[in-house]
């Protein structure tokens, strides 16, 4: 029980989004920087660095395990690392917070170590699966034990002498395939991983970038063991899944053209686009680059009137983490839209697919769920309160909805918006939404 003051959202019509705004740093880049870096020979600067509670987390773990880390600036990380043998272990637990990717990557740093290592995570984490990755891992040679059910705490026993494996992951997760990689790169032999439909493949970039021979065909990543990680510069573009909320209130409100500077637009992750392009959207990528290895370009966005449709199933991974504000902008589209081949959402920080039909139905969207997905019936928005069951995804995928709503909405424990989107309120504010962050009774 905690007598902690909830803090909440109030949010309303805004006006229509005008301006220019770069959203913060990818968190699955600035994760991966971190982890590479620790574990590289030399000195790692990653600018751009995501100064959220996730990627604060997987840093803070470092730090405990002995990697110094240097931070002039708060997204500038200067990694000072101690090679792949360098590690130290700890007695202190290690707290992933809120983070997926931290903890199940980490499963997959420390099961080759010579020392012990838990990982905690917070009430949310401590539901989600982690046989998904302890399964392969213990084929690999390590020795994992979970909590109750497969969830955390993990506790990775010292374990030297890992075997490569040919693995073929049951389901598409770019953690997953990393955290077998990076074992891999403790193991003897081969280490290859074999995936249903490609995800985003940042790891097996950002390996090559510190000088570990990788092999990618499509599917399928290669490497070997027994080589040294060297130090490089990482420059972090702007987290598509942040800009993914701008995008989606500027296409919904009318009047908006709203400008998103040097956002992230490897093919990996931009399956809302293409989705949102089929429904009617008006969005144009402007000044095309490449920015540290990876795509990046503006994107300009305007309003337009959207319609359903049937959101094609080879599109889910590379937008695994967008359905949130995508259901926002089917409840705001004539018709309907069918989202199927999503079961995952079920077990990220919350049941997505039920926190997203409870939301909408909230605010009078019809929306029916499906084991694996959602058809939800565009109609109009009216106010209600929202429960956000701690998922920073679910809270500003509200706020975006808010904005078309006919009365207030209300959206509880809005906390956990800081692990991936530290300053969405004054962001959001500054190009015309209306939030305001209040005190919601202490919680039980
Ligand atoms: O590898 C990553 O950085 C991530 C992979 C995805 O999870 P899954 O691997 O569980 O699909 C995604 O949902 C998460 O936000 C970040
Ligand atoms: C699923 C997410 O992250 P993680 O798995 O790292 O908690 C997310 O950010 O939407």
């Amino acid at each position: 029980m905690s007598e902690a003051v909830r803090q909440d959202w109030s949010a309303g019509k805004g006006t229509a989004l005008h301006g220019s705004l770069r959203v913060p740093g990818d968190k699955s880049i600035s994760h991966r920087a971190v982890m590479l870096g620790a574990l590289a020979d030399g000195t790692t600067e990653i600018h751009g660095f995501l100064d959220g509670e996730d990627t604060r987390a997987t840093a803070r773990i470092f730090t405990q395990l002995g990697v110094r880390i240097d931070t002039p600036a708060p997204t500038v990380c200067v990694v000072h690392g101690v090679g792949l043998h360098g590690l130290r272990g700890t007695d202190e637990v290690l707290d992933c917070g809120n983070a997926g990717t931290g903890m199940r990557l980490l499963a997959g740093v420390l099961a080759g170590q010579a020392f012990d290592s838990v990982l905690v995570g917070d009430a949310s984490l401590t539901k989600r699966p982690m046989r998904r990755v302890t399964d392969p891992l213990t084929a690999m040679g390590a020795r994992i034990d979970t909590g109750e059910g497969g969830t955390p705490p993990l506790r990775v026993h010292a374990r030297t002498g890992l075997q490569g494996i040919d693995y073929a992951l049951p389901v598409a997760s770019a953690q997953v395939k990393s955290a077998v990689l990076l074992a891999g790169l403790y193991a003897e032999g081969e280490t290859v991983v074999r995936e249903p439909h490609p995800t985003r493949d940042y790891t097996e970039r950002m390996l090559a970038t510190f000088g570990w021979p990788v092999e990618t065909a499509p599917g399928v990543v290669r490497l070997s063991g027994g080589h040294r990680l060297r130090a490089a510069r990482v420059d972090v573009p702007a987290d598509f899944s942040s800009a993914a909320f701008f995008i989606v209130a500027a296409t919904i409100i009318p009047g908006s053209e709203l400008r998103l500077e040097a956002v992230g637009i490897n093919p990996r992750r931009t399956g809302l686009l293409q989705v949102l392009r089929l429904m009617g959207a008006d969005i144009r990528e402007e000044n095309r680059r490449d920015d540290g290895g990876e795509p990046v370009a503006d994107l300009l966005v305007r309003h337009a009137p959207l319609h359903g449709i049937e959101v094609p199933s080879a599109l889910v991974a590379d937008m695994i983490d967008e359905f949130p504000i995508l259901f926002i902008a089917a409840a705001c589209a004539s018709g309907r839209t069918v989202v199927r081949d999503a079961a995952e959402l079920r077990v990220k920080e919350s049941d997505r697919i039920a926190t997203m039909a409870t939301g909408l139905r909230t605010l009078g969207i019809s929306v029916e769920e499906t084991p694996d997905g959602a058809v939800i019936h565009g109609g109009r928005l009216g106010g209600g309160s929202i429960a956000t069951h701690d998922d920073h995804r679910i809270a500003m995928s509200f706020a975006v909805a808010a904005q078309r709503a006919s009365g207030e909405v209300r959206i509880n424990d809005i906390a956990t918006v800081a692990t991936s989107f530290p300053g969405f309120v004054e962001l959001a504010r500054g190009v015309g939404m209306a939030i305001d962050a209040i005190a919601g009774p202490p919680a039980l």
